[in-house]
């Protein structure tokens, strides 16, 4: 079994030294960088614009992944490219027209990710799969880092596999809420190939990153 790309996210970094922690993270080994966008809306807490996506490019040469939790998602998506977004994933939540939505970041020229909250269907992926370029399964409820994960995530990871691999899709498949070294090697299992995790990679400090991420890929 290949290892699992890691992408840390930054919502658990040190805020005030950004620029710096990207660069950490690319040196301890990460592959993508997570990067969570929350609006005080769809989800209740309040994070990171475009401009300050745009501010980080030059410090890491690790691709963007941009977890937009925005509704209305729409009117962002160039903003996010333009700053320098590599793989744009939205909810089906966040706007009427998923189908359009996916199709404009792809025109884009970004990566087109879906997500899935514990509490939405899979089954929505089977109309969209051609569409998309990651499936993200969210092991707990948007909306902030350090929460449990929530163990019947597995299941529905195992789900995404089975609809990812009958419609003979490359769409990667990635986990995202209270991944550790405990859990992952499980979400492995199930069929996952990127994991996302905040409070374990960034717990111990700089020193620590590349223990905590070889820790998880290892798994
Ligand atoms: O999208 C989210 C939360 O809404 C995540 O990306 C978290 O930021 C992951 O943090 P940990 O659960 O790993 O601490
Ligand atoms: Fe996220």
């Amino acid at each position: 079994m290949t290892a699992p790309l890691i992408c840390p996210s930054i919502l658990a970094s040190d805020f005030a030294k950004l620029g710096a922690e990207v660069a950490a993270l690319e040196a301890a080994g990460a592959d993508w960088i997570h990067v969570d966008v929350m609006d005080g809306h769809f989800v209740p807490n309040l994070t990171i614009g475009p401009d300050v996506v745009k501010a980080l490019r030059p410090h890491t040469t690790l691709p963007f992944d941009v977890h937009l939790m925005v509704a209305p998602v729409d009117p962002w998506l160039e903003a996010y490219r333009n700053a320098g977004a590599d793989v744009l994933t939205v909810h089906p939540e966040s706007g009427p027209h998923l189908h359009r939505t996916l199709g404009r970041i792809r025109q884009l020229g970004a990566k087109a990710g879906i997500v899935f909250n514990p509490g939405t269907p899979l089954n929505i992926l089977e109309d969209v799969i051609d569409l998309v370029d990651l499936v993200l399964i969210m092991s707990v409820n948007p909306g902030f880092g350090g929460q449990s994960f929530i163990d019947s995530s597995l299941r529905k990871i195992a789900g995404a596999r089975r609809l990812i691999d009958a419609a003979g899709s490359h769409a990667h498949l990635q986990v995202d809420g209270g991944v550790t070294s405990a859990n992952a090697a499980a979400c492995v299992a199930a069929g996952a190939d990127a994991l996302v995790a905040g409070s374990f990679v960034f717990k111990g400090g700089p020193d620590a990153y590349a223990a905590n991420i070889a820790a998880l890929k290892s798994a």
